[in-house]
């Protein structure tokens, strides 16, 4: 069942195109990843969504319901973390679970989620005495007290050490396996590889492409990279024209074929047939860095 369904949705700031034609459906359960490189309209997108700015065209439909005009009922279904949260630099962290926590219908315990997020000796601390790590901690954690059916989180882990980043994974996906409905904007690839069932790939403001992690790298036909040192000259359009082989390229003295998974047991064989032995043979699982690269044509920043 989609729990999110966005239309053709397109926003503009000052004539400037932030997002030109978004359309995604988000299913009931799953952790939908966004990807895509700085200023692609992942965030304006999420704000769409979650009823914080309103798109100039397109329809947008969370739990049925329509982001502006039942924004006082989404607000208690909808848990939202978003890129510049602030609270009041006075506020403890504590007390800013607390409060947040008595806004909704059926809370988390937030003292749990305080401690699953390392929190607890802070819990006397105020917001603005917070390093930005803690900060980004605490607004993971209200983003999740209400234990909302939608959690919107963007840039989740950005600025945290790599144990809270654990902890921030094992936490979601704990909320998901409750039934929680996860949207995360990410630029980690790793917590996208690890975390997302499918993911959405957003260039331009458009959407290039949404498909499970694997799904994606199968579709830039990079899942494996060969790199060796040939004994003796060798041919690029002797590889290139095999069909797993999708591109060769060269670093320093080495070769580098792309290709699908089964290119090793191609690519092997055809060098014996030319007397070509393959030296410091190595061969890499392709990510979903390279996929991105391939399908985006844009390094990864
Ligand atoms: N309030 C605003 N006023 C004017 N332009 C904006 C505003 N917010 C975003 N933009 C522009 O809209 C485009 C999309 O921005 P957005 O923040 O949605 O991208 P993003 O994919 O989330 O980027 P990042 O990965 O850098 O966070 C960018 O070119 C950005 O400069």
């Amino acid at each position: 069942m989609a729990v999110i369904e966005v239309r053709e949705i397109q926003k503009r700031y000052s004539g400037a195109v932030a997002v030109d034609d978004v359309s995604l459906t988000v299913e009931q359960g799953e952790i939908f990843g966004i990807l895509g490189p700085n200023g692609a309209g992942k965030t304006t997108t999420v704000e769409c969504v979650a009823g914080l700015r309103a798109p100039d065209r397109g329809t947008i439909s969370v739990l049925g319901l329509d982001p502006l005009r039942d924004r006082a009922e989404l607000t208690r279904r909808l848990g939202v973390q978003l890129q510049e949260s602030r609270l009041p630099d006075r506020l403890q962290v504590a007390e800013a679970l607390e409060l947040y926590s008595s806004f909704y219908p059926r809370p988390a315990d937030w003292r749990a989620l305080m401690e699953a997020l390392n929190l607890q000796s802070k819990a006397t601390t105020r917001y603005g005495r917070l390093s930005g790590g803690q900060k980004q901690r605490l607004s993971i954690a209200l983003a999740l007290v209400g234990n909302p059916e939608i959690a919107i989180l963007d840039e989740l882990t950005t600025g945290l050490d790599p144990q809270a980043r654990r902890d921030t994974w094992a936490l979601i996906e704990q909320a998901r396996s409750r039934g929680t409905t996860i949207v995360l904007v990410t630029h980690f690839m790793q917590e996208a590889e690890r975390l997302c069932d499918r993911l959405a790939l957003i260039n331009g403001g458009r959407v290039v492409t949404v498909d499970t992690p694997e799904g994606l790298t199968a579709q830039a036909r990079i899942e494996q990279r060969i790199v060796f040192h040939p004994s003796r000259p060798c041919d690029d359009a002797l590889l290139t024209a095999l069909p797993e082989v999708s591109r060769v390229t060269r670093r320093d003295d080495l070769v580098v074929v792309e290709g699908t998974a089964e290119a090793i047991t191609t690519v092997i064989p055809l060098l014996s047939a030319h007397g070509i032995v393959p030296q410091r043979l190595r061969v890499e699982q392709a990510s979903l860095e390279d996929a991105f690269v391939t399908l985006t044509g844009k390094d990864f920043s």
